[in-house]
């Protein structure tokens, strides 16, 4: 049957690890992946793909086109069906595709027959969609300016003032641009625009980066001239994004343990311009913070570690795999599956839903750095992340996990069986200690005034329990936890930790970005001497 195609590819990988619970597959590192030479058309026929499965899947059973070719691996004739049936069809090239056409007809009577059973014009109608695919879809697409290379103001003009021989969808795209009323450099374009093409973007002058993933910066509100330490540094949006706070001025000391990430930061550092970054391969637990000259003047860490990725799902598109549409009906009248659960409106309900990264990565992977390809760091991410926790940290206390992050990762693991959830408790367990022990280790700067701490999870474990776990250690040290967006109304859950309403959280459905955490820890005058 030939080499399977890359869509099929990716959707055998996303099965897999979907099914099995492991990590290291996402929809844009498998289709947007150096190898792949159609990036768009693959990314574009994956995603539609697992968005028609649970049709595909019962006309593939119901024409038996697998048993027709036991050669025939059910992804490719998922993708086959669904450029045959919903695509832009079929060109008689080899056995695989040979087979599905001749299936065609079959196909098309069964989906009319699905179809008019359902009651449904279309066949997009049978597959309900889930509120998280409906907020996806609404979410503005955000970008930062950046300001070493163009002011706000600039960027905004540029944008909104028409040019010579503009393409009208730059002229249009203009016209419909924001600026952010929390976080001055952020711009917000409408949902599902396309900007990775932008000459700005191109130019590096503005950074796809989501709205909560710029906030960390912010929150740390380096000066000019600070020596600023980035922890878990790679790919470096963040890194970035300080040092164009700092305006270029001062040092940002960034670190990563992986070096195919850190090289993916350098490159984004020249082609922002960001040249006060000094960025090097290093465990950061095992630099000497304390006692290194190297260190002696940080006043500012962001400490912004591996975790779940528990809070990017939306942005993912994680709700398209089997596991989190596990609740999707088949249609109105088919009554085969059960009703799709409601990401609803409070924070329970969604973090349940939502709890459901396999993949440890974060935002920043999906955003366009200029010419770096993230999208193959972001597989390396869950490979390097075992790694790091094999080595770096204890094994997990399952007995230590709070009840209540242990509800709902069991809730959005339902049907992975107890092996599953038990791994993905495991891992959310683990990464908070690796998590807990990068903020102590960062703590120990002596002339440390401002630490942030940030994830991309929603997962209580991660975040709010971390800074209760650091908390006596912090204030033993002088800092106390500091409110860095007052005007910010998503806040740490309430009774999990002393100081929650000063911690924030942004949540994914709701608040049009990522899930994100970040707490504040800053020094009193009175013990910020050394
Ligand atoms: C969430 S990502 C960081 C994203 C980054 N802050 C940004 O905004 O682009 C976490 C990073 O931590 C790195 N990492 C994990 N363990 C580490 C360690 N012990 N020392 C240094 N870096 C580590 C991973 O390689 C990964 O690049």
């Amino acid at each position: 049957m030939g080499k399977k195609k890359p869509a099929a590819s990716a959707i055998a990988k996303m099965l897999h690890a979907d099914a099995t619970g492991t990590g290291g597959a996402s929809i844009k590192s498998l289709t947007l992946g150096p190898a792949i030479q159609a990036k768009k058309a693959t990314y574009a026929v994956t995603c539609e793909t697992l968005r028609m499965l649970p049709v595909i899947q019962q006309l593939v059973s119901e024409a038996g086109l697998l048993e027709q070719d036991p050669r025939l691996s059910q992804e490719t004739a998922f993708v086959l069906c669904y450029e045959v049936l919903f695509g832009e069809g079929l060109r008689q090239k080899g056995p695989a595709e040979r087979l599905v056409l001749s299936a065609q007809p079959a196909l098309e009577q069964q989906l009319a027959a699905m179809l008019a059973e359902a009651g449904v014009a279309h066949a997009r109608d049978l597959v309900k969609e889930s509120a998280q695919s409906a907020a996806a879809q609404r979410r503005p697409r955000s970008a930062r300016v950046n300001t070493l290379k163009m002011s706000v103001a600039e960027a905004l003009s540029w944008l909104r003032t028409p040019k010579e021989k503009q393409p009208a969808k730059l002229a249009q795209l203009g016209k419909q641009v924001s600026a952010d009323e929390l976080l001055p450099d952020v711009l917000l374009f409408p949902a599902a625009t396309d900007l990775h093409d932008h000459p700005l973007v191109k130019s590096s002058c503005l950074i796809l980066q989501s709205k909560a993933s710029c906030m960390p910066a912010h929150a740390l509100a380096p000066e000019p001239g600070w020596d600023v330490l980035d922890a878990c540094a790679a790919p470096g949006n963040k890194t970035t994004h300080l040092a164009a706070l700092m305006q270029g001025e001062g040092s940002v000391l960034a670190f990563d343990k992986d070096p195919r990430r850190l090289q993916c930061l350098k490159a984004n550092a020249a082609a922002t311009g960001a040249h006060c970054i000094r960025a090097r391969v290093a465990d950061f637990l095992q630099l000497p913070l304390a006692t290194s000259p190297e260190f002696r003047n940080v006043k500012g860490a962001l400490v912004d570690p591996s975790c779940s990725g528990s809070g990017t799902t939306l942005s993912r598109m994680d709700f398209l795999l089997p596991s989190h549409a596990a609740q999707l009906s088949l249609g109105p009248a088919s009554g085969r599956t059960a009703e799709s659960k409601s990401a609803g409106s409070g924070m329970q309900q969604s973090r349940a839903a939502e709890e459901s990264n396999d993949t440890p990565g974060c935002a920043e992977q999906q955003a366009n750095l200029g010419s770096v390809n993230l999208a193959e760091h972001e597989g390396h991410i869950s490979r390097e992340e075992r790694e790091v926790l094999g080595s770096a940290e204890a094994p997990g206390d399952e007995t230590a996990h709070r009840a209540e992050s242990g509800e709902h990762d069991g809730e959005h693991l339902a049907g992975r069986g107890d092996s599953g959830k038990r791994s993905e408790v495991d891992r959310v367990e683990r990464l908070a200690r690796f998590q807990e022990a990068a903020v102590r280790h960062a703590l120990t700067l002596p002339a440390l005034q401002r630490l942030v701490y940030s994830t991309c999870s929603v997962h209580e474990r991660e975040n709010e329990a971390v800074v209760a776990a650091v908390l006596p250690y912090t204030r033993e040290l002088g800092f106390e936890l500091v409110d860095p967006f007052p005007r910010w109304h998503r806040r740490g859950l309430a009774g999990s930790v002393e100081g929650a309403e000063k911690l924030v959280r942004t949540h994914a459905v709701e608040d049009g970005t990522d899930g994100f955490f970040l707490a504040v820890f800053q020094r009193g005058p009175e013990s910020s001497e050394p």
